[in-house]
């Protein structure tokens, strides 16, 4: 299928985090919001918001996020940055996109834990409003942050869960906080009820993936490092746990430093349920079309292929299955001319 086909087919995404994924125009806009002065030029702005190409391993990677986190500490910013990265997946035919961002990166200012979420959630409302799609929020834990501090924001949160906010996720630097270091917070959130996804196998670590599954885990976002690993992968098809791969991101954070190293073809093989997401649109520089693009011409991946991913998507998804029905009707619709 040529981009503007991939382009218009309707699309999922499970994994978009919201401050890698600001359009160059909302960052101008926040930044003015606070008197930052930023480059004029847009490539100029770009070298500073988009991971270095020759970014060394994931905490390199990171570094990138420092530059948006000043913007994103009032309600406004919050949901103006919202409404942008929501406006950006429906121009894309994004028909179904969870958000995650971290409460505890936006509370340098007046904002509290759940205020922070508030605000996202109204810029998510304000969105849906007025595009053909449904957009929800997640909260990210940080893995570097202590377990109280994570715990305490799962427990300010937990009661907007199902109110825009759909679940949660554990972000951040995995090498030095690995799944055994973040037990207990996991723990707190699912005793909270919060749907669970979780970052893990990003730093060559298939250990950090195999104990999220252990602990119940349904979604693990990355699992890069299971590329290898038959056993793991026969527990993640038998315990039915779908899988948020991120491939350009994989290849700039170095989880993967080939395509041999990416999961895509062994997870396929063994009929596990794989979904596709961009990451972070803004620091990798990518669109969920451009990553579908990049499945097609690296793996030969079909029309079948791309629906089945999007079914996967929103199998997974933490929404009604009333709301899982209508997705996959419009679904079926939009692939069937292409089967
Ligand atoms: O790919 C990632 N791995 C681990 N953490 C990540 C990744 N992309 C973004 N993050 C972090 C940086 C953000 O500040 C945070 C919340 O979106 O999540
Ligand atoms: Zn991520």
């Amino acid at each position: 299928m040529d981009f503007d086909t991939l382009h218009a087919l309707g699309k999922t995404e499970l994994h978009c985090h919201l401050d890698g994924s600001l359009s160059l125009s909302c960052i101008r806009q926040l930044a003015k919001m606070i008197n930052r002065p930023l480059p004029a030029s847009d490539d100029a702005l770009r070298q500073l918001v988009q991971a270095p190409t020759n970014s060394e391993n994931l905490a390199d990677y990171l570094k990138t996020f420092d530059f948006v986190a000043p913007l994103l500490q009032t309600k406004k910013a919050l949901q103006m940055a919202a409404f942008d990265v929501v406006a950006q997946a429906a121009a894309e035919n994004v028909r179904y996109i969870e958000i995650r961002f971290a409460p505890a990166f936006s509370i340098s200012g007046d904002l509290s834990l759940s205020e922070a979420t508030e605000a996202v959630i109204e810029g998510l409302h304000q969105a849906v409003n007025q595009f053909d799609i449904v957009a929800k929020a997640l909260v990210c834990g940080m893995r570097q942050l202590p377990n109280v501090d994570n715990q305490t924001m799962f427990r300010a949160n937990a009661a907007l869960v199902g109110n825009g906010l759909v679940g949660g996720d554990f972000a951040g630097n995995e090498a030095d906080f690995p799944t055994s270091v973040c037990t207990p917070a996991i723990k707190t959130a699912q005793a909270l009820g919060v749907p669970l996804t979780f970052h893990a196998g990003e730093c060559h670590c298939p250990q950090n993936i195999a104990e999220a599954i252990f602990l119940g885990v349904p979604r693990i976002g990355h699992a890069t490092a299971c590329f290898d690993q038959p056993d793991l992968i026969q527990k993640i098809v038998q315990t039915h746990t779908t899988i948020e791969l991120c491939l350009t991101s994989n290849l700039q954070t170095k989880a993967a430093r080939s395509l041999d190293e990416f999961p895509y073809r062994a997870l396929k093989a063994a009929g596990a349920a794989i979904t596709i997401n961009t990451d972070n649109r803004t620091v990798s520089n990518t669109t969920l079309t451009h990553e579908y693009e990049l499945y097609q011409t690296y793996f030969k991946t079909t029309a079948a292929d791309f629906l089945t991913f999007n079914l996967n998507a929103i199998n997974a998804a933490f929404i009604s299955e009333p709301a899982k029905q209508t997705l996959r009707d419009r679904l079926h619709q939009d692939y069937a001319a292409y089967l």
